[in-house]
Protein backbone atom coordinates (compact mmCIF):
# COMPACT_ATOMS: atom_id res chain seq x y z
CA UNK A 1 0.00 0.00 0.00
CA UNK A 2 2.71 2.22 1.18
CA UNK A 3 4.38 1.88 -2.57
CA UNK A 4 0.74 2.69 -4.28
CA UNK A 5 0.62 5.74 -1.85
CA UNK A 6 3.89 7.12 -3.07
CA UNK A 7 3.51 6.35 -6.95
CA UNK A 8 0.17 8.72 -6.95
CA UNK A 9 2.39 11.40 -5.22
CA UNK A 10 4.85 11.07 -7.76
CA UNK A 11 2.08 11.40 -10.18
CA UNK A 12 0.12 13.89 -9.26
CA UNK A 13 3.09 15.90 -9.02
CA UNK A 14 4.20 15.30 -12.43
CA UNK A 15 0.82 16.03 -13.70
CA UNK A 16 1.00 19.54 -12.00
CA UNK A 17 3.54 20.11 -13.51
CA UNK A 18 2.48 19.59 -16.60
CA UNK A 19 -0.85 20.97 -16.63
CA UNK A 20 1.45 23.92 -14.95
CA UNK A 21 3.76 24.34 -18.07
CA UNK A 22 0.96 25.13 -19.76
CA UNK A 23 0.57 28.47 -17.36
CA UNK A 24 3.93 29.31 -17.48
CA UNK A 25 4.60 27.88 -13.62
CA UNK A 26 8.16 26.98 -13.21
CA UNK A 27 9.07 23.03 -12.71
CA UNK A 28 9.28 22.39 -8.91
CA UNK A 29 6.51 24.79 -7.81
CA UNK A 30 4.46 22.05 -6.69
CA UNK A 31 7.17 19.84 -5.36
CA UNK A 32 8.29 22.34 -3.56
CA UNK A 33 4.87 23.28 -1.75
CA UNK A 34 3.61 19.73 -1.09
CA UNK A 35 6.90 17.55 -0.54
CA UNK A 36 6.30 18.02 2.61
CA UNK A 37 2.80 18.42 2.46
CA UNK A 38 -0.44 17.74 3.60
CA UNK A 39 -1.37 14.87 0.85
CA UNK A 40 -3.32 11.81 1.99
CA UNK A 41 -4.79 8.52 0.71
CA UNK A 42 -8.51 7.33 1.70
CA UNK A 43 -10.38 4.55 0.55
CA UNK A 44 -14.27 5.31 0.48
CA UNK A 45 -16.59 2.99 1.20
CA UNK A 46 -20.26 2.97 0.92
CA UNK A 47 -22.76 0.24 1.95
CA UNK A 48 -25.92 -0.54 0.71
CA UNK A 49 -28.33 2.30 1.58
CA UNK A 50 -32.14 1.10 2.70
CA UNK A 51 -33.08 5.08 1.50
CA UNK A 52 -30.94 5.41 -1.55
CA UNK A 53 -33.03 7.97 -3.22
CA UNK A 54 -33.25 10.14 0.04
CA UNK A 55 -29.45 10.34 0.75
CA UNK A 56 -25.92 11.20 -0.56
CA UNK A 57 -23.08 8.97 -0.32
CA UNK A 58 -21.21 11.43 -0.49
CA UNK A 59 -22.69 15.37 -0.85
CA UNK A 60 -21.95 17.58 -3.66
CA UNK A 61 -18.49 19.20 -3.10
CA UNK A 62 -15.31 20.46 -4.75
CA UNK A 63 -12.06 18.89 -3.57
CA UNK A 64 -9.72 21.09 -0.95
CA UNK A 65 -6.45 20.29 -2.47
CA UNK A 66 -4.56 20.73 -5.69
CA UNK A 67 -5.45 17.90 -7.28
CA UNK A 68 -7.11 14.76 -7.14
CA UNK A 69 -6.37 11.12 -8.51
CA UNK A 70 -9.36 8.79 -8.37
CA UNK A 71 -10.19 5.32 -8.77
CA UNK A 72 -13.49 4.12 -9.34
CA UNK A 73 -12.95 0.58 -10.97
CA UNK A 74 -16.62 -1.48 -10.47
CA UNK A 75 -19.37 0.24 -8.86
CA UNK A 76 -21.15 3.41 -10.64
CA UNK A 77 -22.42 6.44 -8.58
CA UNK A 78 -20.36 8.86 -8.80
CA UNK A 79 -22.04 12.60 -10.77
CA UNK A 80 -19.91 15.83 -12.43
CA UNK A 81 -21.82 19.43 -12.41
CA UNK A 82 -21.35 20.80 -15.27
CA UNK A 83 -23.54 23.62 -17.20
CA UNK A 84 -25.76 23.12 -14.23
CA UNK A 85 -26.30 19.35 -15.17
CA UNK A 86 -24.80 16.06 -12.95
CA UNK A 87 -23.47 13.80 -15.42
CA UNK A 88 -22.51 10.56 -14.33
CA UNK A 89 -18.88 9.55 -14.85
CA UNK A 90 -18.35 5.61 -15.87
CA UNK A 91 -16.12 3.15 -13.56
CA UNK A 92 -13.24 2.06 -15.08
CA UNK A 93 -11.06 -0.23 -13.62
CA UNK A 94 -8.11 0.34 -16.71
CA UNK A 95 -8.40 4.23 -15.50
CA UNK A 96 -7.30 6.82 -12.97
CA UNK A 97 -9.58 9.88 -12.88
CA UNK A 98 -7.97 13.60 -12.48
CA UNK A 99 -10.22 15.63 -10.85
CA UNK A 100 -9.39 19.85 -10.52
CA UNK A 101 -9.10 20.78 -6.65
CA UNK A 102 -9.79 24.13 -5.64
CA UNK A 103 -5.96 25.20 -5.09
CA UNK A 104 -5.43 24.43 -8.50
CA UNK A 105 -8.75 26.67 -9.51
CA UNK A 106 -6.59 29.85 -7.39
CA UNK A 107 -3.00 29.32 -8.85
CA UNK A 108 -4.49 28.76 -12.92
CA UNK A 109 -7.10 32.04 -11.67
CA UNK A 110 -9.82 30.68 -12.59
CA UNK A 111 -8.38 28.75 -16.09
CA UNK A 112 -8.25 25.68 -14.72
CA UNK A 113 -11.84 24.39 -12.74
CA UNK A 114 -12.78 22.38 -9.27
CA UNK A 115 -15.91 21.22 -10.80
CA UNK A 116 -18.40 19.81 -8.48
CA UNK A 117 -19.12 16.41 -7.87
CA UNK A 118 -21.52 14.05 -5.25
CA UNK A 119 -21.64 10.29 -5.01
CA UNK A 120 -25.36 8.64 -5.32
CA UNK A 121 -26.27 6.07 -2.84
CA UNK A 122 -27.25 2.67 -3.92
CA UNK A 123 -30.21 0.15 -2.31
CA UNK A 124 -28.69 -3.16 -3.39
CA UNK A 125 -24.59 -2.99 -3.72
CA UNK A 126 -21.72 -1.67 -1.69
CA UNK A 127 -19.22 0.80 -3.43
CA UNK A 128 -15.95 1.63 -3.31
CA UNK A 129 -13.54 4.25 -4.43
CA UNK A 130 -9.72 5.18 -3.37
CA UNK A 131 -9.07 8.78 -3.14
CA UNK A 132 -5.12 10.85 -3.61
CA UNK A 133 -5.52 14.20 -2.39
CA UNK A 134 -2.51 15.91 -3.77
CA UNK A 135 -1.85 18.86 -0.84
CA UNK A 136 0.40 21.36 0.01
CA UNK A 137 1.67 22.19 3.81
CA UNK A 138 -0.37 24.16 5.97
CA UNK A 139 1.70 27.59 5.60
CA UNK A 140 2.01 27.59 2.05
CA UNK A 141 0.36 30.72 0.52
CA UNK A 142 -2.24 30.03 -2.14
CA UNK A 143 -2.11 32.91 -4.63
CA UNK A 144 -2.43 33.44 -8.68
CA UNK A 145 0.32 32.57 -11.02
CA UNK A 146 -1.17 34.85 -13.29
CA UNK A 147 -2.15 38.43 -12.92
CA UNK A 148 -3.95 40.71 -11.80
CA UNK A 149 -5.48 37.90 -9.72
CA UNK A 150 -9.15 37.14 -9.18
CA UNK A 151 -8.00 35.89 -5.38
CA UNK A 152 -7.01 37.28 -2.50
CA UNK A 153 -4.14 34.94 -1.18
CA UNK A 154 -4.44 32.54 1.80
CA UNK A 155 -2.61 30.11 3.38
CA UNK A 156 -3.84 26.70 2.79
CA UNK A 157 -4.62 26.26 6.41
CA UNK A 158 -6.47 29.57 6.60
CA UNK A 159 -8.25 28.36 3.86
CA UNK A 160 -9.49 24.93 5.22
CA UNK A 161 -9.74 26.91 8.83
CA UNK A 162 -12.38 28.97 6.83
CA UNK A 163 -14.25 25.92 5.05
CA UNK A 164 -14.29 24.17 8.74
CA UNK A 165 -16.37 27.48 10.17
CA UNK A 166 -18.39 27.92 7.22
CA UNK A 167 -19.63 24.25 7.69
CA UNK A 168 -20.15 24.48 11.46
CA UNK A 169 -22.38 27.88 10.99
CA UNK A 170 -24.23 26.94 7.73
CA UNK A 171 -23.42 23.68 6.63
CA UNK A 172 -22.03 24.56 3.71
CA UNK A 173 -18.61 24.59 2.51
CA UNK A 174 -18.86 27.90 0.33
CA UNK A 175 -15.09 27.93 -0.45
CA UNK A 176 -13.18 29.95 -3.06
CA UNK A 177 -15.64 32.66 -3.49
CA UNK A 178 -15.23 33.61 0.31
CA UNK A 179 -11.49 34.79 -1.51
CA UNK A 180 -12.32 36.86 -4.42
CA UNK A 181 -10.71 40.03 -4.79
CA UNK A 182 -13.88 41.70 -6.04
CA UNK A 183 -16.77 39.86 -5.14
CA UNK A 184 -17.55 38.64 -8.43
CA UNK A 185 -18.59 35.07 -8.70
CA UNK A 186 -18.03 33.86 -11.39
CA UNK A 187 -20.38 30.76 -12.94
CA UNK A 188 -19.64 27.11 -12.29
O1 LIG B 1 -16.23 8.01 -4.41
C1 LIG B 1 -16.02 8.75 -5.39
O2 LIG B 1 -16.12 8.36 -6.55
C2 LIG B 1 -15.66 10.19 -5.18
C3 LIG B 1 -14.97 10.46 -3.88
C4 LIG B 1 -14.71 11.92 -3.66
O3 LIG B 1 -15.19 12.78 -4.36
C5 LIG B 1 -13.85 12.34 -2.55
O4 LIG B 1 -13.41 11.47 -1.79
O5 LIG B 1 -13.61 13.55 -2.42
FE1 LIG C 1 -14.25 14.69 -4.00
Amino acid sequence: MEGVVKKLGSLAEKISEILGQSLGIKSNYFKERCEKGKSSFRMNRYPPCPIASQVYGLIPHTDTDYLTILYQPQISGLQLKKSAKWFPVKPNPRALLLNIGDLFQVVSNDIFRSLKHRVVASEGVERYSFAYFYCPSDDVIIESWLKPSIYKHFSYKEYRQQIEKDVEKTGNKVGLSRFFLHNIALPH
